[in-house]
């Protein structure tokens, strides 16, 4: 172990870990490699202890060789060192257990003692709760009345999404867990603000005198955020043919990455204080309160059939587990308009949608052009400056500028200068579970979400699925594997913008100037 990893392990006080939805899929392809790849880094120490918890039956071993499993296909290390991996298996037990069931919890009491004493624990309690959202009451309760709560030590409680369908069921869902919780120990999670670039963006906007004294409404012209996937629903229909693109993805992922961009700067980088700015622009968010408001600045699609890479996908109403007359959006995108001085007449256009052409999210700043250019003019071949933050798959950011065409006299060129971090340090950046896990045991709430930010954002989002309720906004039909309905292109051309080429795309005429060797 490093001297760096000994401080932030000692930095991190042991704890148990009780991982509800242990035999699920988030626990499979997430949690547990997430948990490992910690260890190697020796970021866990060695007093910790995970239990695992669901209804169906496993011994430890079957337990163990699960997560084994689970790391040889989803980690970014591999557990070929043996010593290592006895070593981080024994800290994990399994225990079968109904959540409607207090009397195992009691038992669960019990254990837990016994492994504090195992693996020198003060007391202290992280409880994970992936699980669907209607189990996150009755396991608080519970947890409580099992006296889970009692120990000496912290008791912290991380929360998967969704949380809540709408408002008044998130409200409700708040209700039953501050009824056990404190605010400051509810950790709700939100897997972008874990994402490596994300957290840079404070950095890229608060420590660079090129951007700060530039990012407000004198100099950006609009700001577009793409969340693009190539997958169809998978496996998950029944969950999303109830949820939607909007509820899925805009109401957190989306509007938490605008937040990031839109803050204010906070006085100190202290959670409550960077949170205390992200729920201020959500506040400020115009609210599409009409049908007229909502057809005007929002659009959305479903995926019929396509065809992508040579393969025949098939249209989301033929999905298994989804409604053949479904009309859940698979796609949407809006003109968001934040109502403050910093921000007035700047768009936000946000877009997501599944079965579209390549996997990506992608924030493009589009910086005003210079006005009334005496020396260039109106010229076309001025393309406005752009900054271009690449979160996922590639992360890294470039900054597109005009330059003099080598060898001509008038000719203008774009050029781009790119720095790839995922090329510079390789793909191994830590996955966004293992920062927010790694976050929650050490108590640090900044990358969750607080309950005035979730509650804001479904005030805006509830809006807009209501006026599609009731049957403002048509569900256009796209192709999957293409990039959406015609309307979304529209919604930016009647302000005079269009969208900008993902993964920098099409774009032959530029010059790259980039450690990707592009
Ligand atoms: N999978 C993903 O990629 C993502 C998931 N999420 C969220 O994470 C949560 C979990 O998702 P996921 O893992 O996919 O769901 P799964 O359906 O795969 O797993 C659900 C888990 O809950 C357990 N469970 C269900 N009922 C009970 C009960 N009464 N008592 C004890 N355990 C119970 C199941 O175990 P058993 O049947 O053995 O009891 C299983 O381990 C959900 O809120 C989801 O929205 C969020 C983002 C991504
Ligand atoms: O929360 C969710 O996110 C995933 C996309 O996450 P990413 O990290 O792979 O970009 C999305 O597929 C899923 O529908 C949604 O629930």
């Amino acid at each position: 172990m490093t001297e760096q990893a000994r401080t932030e392990a000692a930095a991190t006080a042991g704890a148990v870990y009780y991982l509800f939805g242990a035999t699920g899929d988030l626990a499979r392809r997430k949690l547990f490699p997430a948990l490992f790849s910690l260890y190697k880094e020796g970021k866990l120490g060695d007093d910790f202890a995970v239990v695992g918890l669901a209804r169906r039956p496993r011994t430890d071993e079957q337990f163990r060789s699960d997560i084994y499993e689970s790391i040889g296909e989803f980690c970014r290390y591999k557990a070929t060192d043996t010593e290592l991996w006895n070593r981080f298996a024994e800290h994990f037990v399994y225990m079968s257990l109904d959540i409607n069931n207090v009397e195992g919890f009691r038992d669960l009491n019990r254990l837990s003692g016994h492994l504090d004493d195992k693996f020198g624990i003060a007391g202290n309690r992280l409880f994970y709760l992936a699980l669907a959202p209607e189990l996150f009451g009755p396991v608080s309760f519970n947890l409580r009345d099992g006296g889970l709560l009692e120990s000496k030590g912290w008791h912290r409680v991380v929360i998967e999404k969704p949380f809540g369908y709408d408002l008044p069921s998130a409200q409700e869902l708040n209700d039953q867990i501050t009824q056990v919780f404190r605010e400051e120990d509810i950790y709700r999670i939100d897997h972008y603000l874990g994402k490596e670039m994300v957290q840079n963006i404070e950095v890229i906007r608060f420590a660079n005198a090129l951007f700060e004294p530039l990012w407000n409404n004198k100099h950006i012209a609009n700001v577009q955020i793409t969340l693009s996937e190539t997958v169809g629903v998978e496996d998950r229909g029944g969950y999303y043919d109830k949820s939607g693109a909007l509820r899925d993805m805009g109401q957190n992922h989306m509007l938490q990455l605008l937040t990031m961009i839109a803050m204010e700067p906070p006085s100190r980088l202290h959670g409550e204080d960077i949170r205390d700015e992200k729920v201020k622009v959500l506040r400020s968010l115009r609210q599409y309160e009409t049908d007229e408001d909502v057809r005007a600045h929002v659009v959305r699609g479903q995926y019929g059939s396509g065809e992508a890479r040579g393969k025949a996908l098939p249209g989301y109403r033929e999905e298994d587990k989804v409604d053949p007359q479904s009309a859940t959006e698979t796609y949407f995108a809006a003109r968001v308009l934040v109502d403050n001085l910093r921000w007035a007449g700047v768009p936000f256009y946000i877009r997501t949608g599944k079965r579209l052409p390549v996997k990506t999210t992608e924030v493009v700043v589009e910086f005003k052009n210079i006005p009334n250019n005496v020396l260039f003019g109106q010229r076309h071949d001025l393309a406005p400056n752009l900054l271009v933050i690449r979160v996922n798959p590639m992360e890294g950011i470039y900054l597109k500028i005009n330059a003099k065409q080598p060898g001509s006299d008038t000719a203008v060129q774009p050029v781009a200068m790119e720095f790839c971090q995922s090329c510079q340090i390789g793909l191994n950046t830590p996955e966004a579970y293992e920062r927010l896990i790694y976050d929650a045991s050490r108590g640090d709430a900044t990358y969750f979400t607080r309950w005035d930010e979730v509650s804001e954002a479904w005030r805006f989002v509830d809006k807009i699925a209501a006026a599609w309720k009731s049957g403002a906004g048509d569900l256009q039909q796209y192709p999957a594997g293409s990039w959406g309905p015609e309307r979304s292109h529209e919604l930016l051309g009647e302000d005079g913008f269009h969208w900008w080429p993902v993964n920098g795309q099409d774009e032959d005429n530029v010059i790259w100037i980039t450690n990707t060797g592009k």
